[in-house]
């Protein structure tokens, strides 16, 4: 809309090109051209990971790019088109629903990590935390887990850590 001429296009499902030099091309997994809705994004690259999770194996969806490169648009999204985030949550509270007999509980942390440094976005006084390992796994050492019992409720202690 500004003006700004397309650098860089999608030439099919899995390359993107460069729109003045042909040549120079970049193969990635998946490419979604400009057409491509979050929704569709979410079904194809982040819902795996998400039933995935429900079954007990570790996932990460996470959004990597430049200043204005739409991370925000792919993973927060709007009211009118939710972004992966909204659209995950969603998913889990219907993969509950759809499971019984299990018992779930569900606890949303939220941080952010800047220049190396992470600090949880719950909580303002956990600043600096660190990364730690237990036979469990890998974790974030003091960092605010609270229990949900809705997607309304994960969702607005996410837009509440954004303030
Ligand atoms: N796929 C898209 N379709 C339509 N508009 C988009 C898309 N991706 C980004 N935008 C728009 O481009 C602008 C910048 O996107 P966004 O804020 O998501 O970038 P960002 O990577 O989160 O930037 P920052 O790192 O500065 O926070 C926003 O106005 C956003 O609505």
């Amino acid at each position: 809309n500004k003006g700004d001429e397309v650098a860089w296009y999608a030439d099919g499902d899995n390359m993107v090109r460069n729109e003045y030099n042909p040549s120079i091309a970049y193969a990635f997994d998946k490419v979604f051209g400009p057409a491509t809705t979050t929704r569709r994004v979410y079904d194809v690259a982040a819902q795996h990971v998400v039933s995935g999770a429900m079954e007990g194996i570790n996932g990460t969806v996470f959004a990597y790019g430049v200043t204005s490169s739409g991370k925000t648009h792919t993973m927060h999204g709007e009211q009118k088109s939710p972004g992966i985030i909204p659209l995950a949550v969603k998913d889990v509270f219907s993969i509950i629903q759809d499971t019984p007999g299990r018992e779930f509980l569900l606890r949303v942390s939220y941080l952010e990590i800047y220049n190396e440094v992470i600090n949880d976005l719950l909580d303002p006084t956990g600043q600096n935390l660190r990364i730690r390992e237990d036979a469990q796994g890998t974790y974030v050492e003091g960092i605010k887990e609270e229990v949900v019992l809705s997607p309304a409720h994960a969702l607005s202690l996410i837009a509440s850590g954004e303030g």
